[in-house]
């Protein structure tokens, strides 16, 4: 994705703070630092492009150091859309919550709770990356997506097995898109999601 200099600054200066909280807590895996940009930023950015509208309330599942939350309110920043960002470990929830603060982003709110505790988002669009098996989020996704909602779900290799296994037990679209950034990932574009038949 091409970003503007503008977004490429925020950019920059989230990656800036994330470095320096990282060696006090485990925002991402200290030895994935070197790769911020490719394995970490880049990677979300992809869902960026994804977007088609620039409106609605976007939720964030589990969003650790703000990947994909953070990157999305970046890139999205001169947009309409307003963000929540999900996230049950306080320490990780105050970094993001700094990031918000110090990057000036006016249209995020961060929550620090669990996901399941959550009263009904009725969120447009919802993105997790690295927070469950798919069937799992499945059941995040009946709570929290609107009826006519979309979700963007970061997944790695394994992603057709997860798909597979959710079906048992939920009926929901889904297309699939190729990673740019890791070989045989994919993001699981997701909608309609409903119990299956038991
Ligand atoms: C493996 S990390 C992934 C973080 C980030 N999405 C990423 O890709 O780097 C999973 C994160 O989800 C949070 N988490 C796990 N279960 C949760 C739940 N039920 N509700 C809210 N947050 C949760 C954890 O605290 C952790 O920060």
């Amino acid at each position: 994705m091409s970003v503007s200099r503008e977004t490429s600054s925020r950019l920059q200066a989230y990656a800036e703070l994330l470095r320096h909280w990282n060696s006090r807590i485990n925002l991402v895996a200290p030895g994935s630092l070197s790769e911020l940009q490719t394995r970490h930023i880049d990677d979300c950015l992809q869902v960026a492009d994804l977007i088609q509208d620039g409106t609605g309330h976007w939720v964030d599942l589990g969003s650790g150091g703000g990947l994909p939350g953070l990157v999305l309110a970046i890139a999205k920043a001169d947009t309409d859309i307003s963000f929540t960002l999900v996230e049950s470990d306080q320490r990780k929830a105050a970094f993001l919550r700094t990031v918000v603060r110090e990057l000036d982003l006016t249209r995020v709110k961060v929550v620090s709770r669990r996901v399941e505790t959550l009263p009904p988002l009725n969120a447009a669009h919802v993105s997790a990356r690295a927070l469950a098996p798919l069937r799992q989020l499945m059941a995040y996704l009946h709570l929290h997506l609107a009826p006519t909602g979309t979700a963007f779900l970061m997944k790695g290799r394994q992603w057709q097995g997860e798909v597979e296994d959710a079906r048992t037990e939920w009926v929901f679209d889904c297309v699939a898109h190729p990673s740019r950034t890791q070989e045989g990932a994919a993001i699981l574009e997701v909608s309609g999601v409903s119990h299956g038949a038991q």
